[in-house]
């Protein structure tokens, strides 16, 4: 069903392979995803991320379910290809559509064929309200009477602020950033002088720098709320109270990649350029542009890390000197990283200590983050090393690892609590742990300590280098914890030996959810604990409701239940969430 981890079918690399990464053709929503196996529709990891859904004031009925009856020439062509894949960006603000016009409002203006009939005269005058915000970061208007039913999108406004816009085609007239300066604040929420970033509003990567920290957590604790409503199919009952979300230590300056990139230059401006190593005013490096798909040029990023925006400059000069060899668009990577030959610390009992302090009703992780000096890596294929508490990690610049360092340690730590929860008897204390999806290696290594016994999988044979290279690195034995390169479903054959009620399996798969084949395979093999971390909240929904309602239908006797979910802040000033969901199988 999924491309190996490995391909990367629209991204190659040409020249210039310690900084660059060419793409074939410009990118239509983003870049390589952090699980390096495709184009994605958006990186949520990524500040360019670029959303269709932010795409500008947008109409949002969904294509996919409709049966067209009216001329198709009527569509624009970019309607007529937009599919809304089930459980993206789309799919959720649709789920809102619903429910703020009603089901039979919608179905009605799909079977009229009305769905992308914009009832807006070109370049009319309309005032807005925001009536909820979306799980995706922006909101959502229901034009007024007399118009009929019709959903816009606000990005950047706030339930009850309002916006008056000239619509255009499509609903799509102003820049964002031009929106942004058009809200009227609704002062509840809306904090401008927090805003940190002069490209907040221009730039797609952050939607929350005008809220609160208390308010970005609250929000995304809702984020996780209506992901399990709408995308678990499970009955209320089921489904725990979700927890507080876990803040971010760091909430700027944390993120530890960045990946800006330019587009393919367009021959006629070099030609009439004189390249003397500053940048031609045309050019552009940066991230993508809110509401729009050109790239806008960003000098800093102030949600990364000092070393990255330390790095930017110095590497920005090294491309406008050389701007004639790049013959496509280019993505390029900054990773923070430990200088080489830092060492793993001997293994201290701080690890284990709680790491959660309540700041108020916020509850902000405690960070140990290292103050050493970090570096920045702009070689693709350069080694970035970094800490997670006593645990130093290397991988390829370019390779997948969480990007915000400063809440790693709180977040394992948090797996660990939920997998040997205070208070269990040694009898029933889980003692083997499967990491399945492994990347190089994270919460097998950061865990191992706690456990007899450790098995993790990974599609990428590379990462599975990587994570063999860190166990021997610090120094974990190859009898307690073993790497393999599969599909994550092919663990299960070889932990066999693993005494099931004391085995907790942990899943980090990536934003498309986990798959049939392996959801099978984890309810047969049916260990005590199952952790579940996702940074796309409605797949494991949807995953996490298949796992419940299959074991139960299994009829042996026990089944999984939802003991709980939380958010962790990796990705404070977004609109973005990991979240941590746990299941215990009980007697039935
Ligand atoms: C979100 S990343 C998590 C990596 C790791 N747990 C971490 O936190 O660093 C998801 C990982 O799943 C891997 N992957 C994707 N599909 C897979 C599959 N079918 N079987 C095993 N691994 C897969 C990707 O290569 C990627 O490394």
């Amino acid at each position: 069903m999924d491309p190996p981890a490995t391909s990367q079918p629209q991204v190659r690399l040409q020249m210039d392979p310690e900084e660059v990464q060419h793409i074939d053709k410009k990118p239509r929503l983003g870049f390589a995803t952090e699980e390096n196996d495709a184009i994605h529709e958006y990186d949520d990891h990524d500040p360019e991320s670029s959303k269709e859904a932010m795409e500008g004031l947008t109409s949002v009925f969904d294509q996919s379910r409709v049966k067209r009856s009216r001329p198709q020439k009527k569509l624009t062509k970019k309607m007529k290809n937009m599919v809304i894949e089930p459980y993206s960006a789309q799919d959720v603000i649709f789920r809102d559509v619903i429910s703020l016009l009603g089901q039979e409002a919608v179905d009605k203006a799909i079977q009229e064929g009305k769905d992308w009939e914009s009832p807006f005269q070109f370049r009319e005058e309309v005032e807005l309200t925001a009536s909820i915000l979306s799980s995706t970061g922006e909101s959502l208007a229901i034009a007024p009477a007399p118009y009929p039913p019709w959903v816009v999108l606000i990005p950047f406004a706030l339930p009850g602020e309002t916006v008056r816009v000239r619509i255009h085609r499509n609903c799509k007239m102003y820049s964002h950033a031009e929106l942004l300066e058009m809200i009227t604040p609704n002062t509840e929420m809306r904090d401008d002088s927090l805003i940190r970033c002069k490209y907040f509003g221009q730039c797609a990567g952050c939607q929350y720098q005008m809220l609160s920290y208390e308010t970005q957590l609250d929000l995304k604790q809702e984020v996780l709320v209506k992901a399990y409503q709408n995308f678990s199919d499970l009955p209320q009952e089921l489904i725990p109270a979700i927890s507080p979300t876990m803040g971010s230590p760091l909430q700027y300056s944390y993120r530890t990649k960045l990946t800006p990139h330019f587009d393919r230059l367009p021959k006629a401006k070099m030609a009439d350029t004189v390249l003397d190593g500053s940048r031609p005013d045309w050019f552009k490096i940066g991230f993508n542009g809110s509401g729009t798909r050109s790239v806008i040029d960003i000098e800093e990023c102030p949600i990364a890390a000092p070393a990255i925006n330390e790095g930017f400059g110095p590497l920005r000069e090294r491309i406008y000197k050389r701007l004639y060899t790049y013959k496509q668009g280019v993505s390029l990577v900054l990773r923070e990283s430990l200088p080489t030959g830092t060492r793993p610390r001997s293994h201290s009992p701080s690890f284990g200590l709680r790491p959660q302090i309540p700041m108020g009703r916020l509850e902000v992780a405690e960070t140990t983050s290292d103050t050493e000096k970090k570096v920045c890596v702009t070689d693709q294929r350069a080694t970035v090393r970094e800490r997670v508490g006593d645990t130093i990690f290397e991988y390829p610049a370019s390779a997948f690892f969480q990007n915000n360092n400063s809440i790693l340690v709180p977040f394992t730590s948090y797996i660990r609590d939920m997998i040997l929860p205070e208070g269990t008897s040694p009898q029933s204390k889980v003692t083997h742990l499967v990491d399945a999806y492994c990347g190089n290696g994270l919460f097998a290594l950061t865990l191992a300590s706690s456990f007899k016994r450790v098995a993790g999988i990974e599609l990428d044979v590379s990462a599975i280098q990587w994570a063999n290279r860190n166990a021997q690195m610090n120094k974990v034995s190859e009898d307690k914890v073993s790497f393999l390169a599969g599909h994550a479903a092919n663990i299960f054959e070889t932990v066999q030996d693993f005494p099931r009620d004391k085995t907790a399996v942990i899943i980090d798969p990536p934003r498309r959810g986990s798959d049939e084949k392996f959801i099978e395979q984890l309810i047969l093999f049916g260990s005590q604990t199952v952790v579940y971390v996702s940074c796309n909240a409605h797949t494991q929904a949807r995953d996490i409701g298949m796992i419940i309602k299959q074991s139960e239908a299994l009829k042996r006797g026990n089944k999984y239940v939802l003991d709980s979910v939380r958010g962790f802040d990796l990705f404070p000033q977004t609109a973005h969430v990991e979240s941590i969901a746990v299941l215990r199988l009980v007697p039935s």
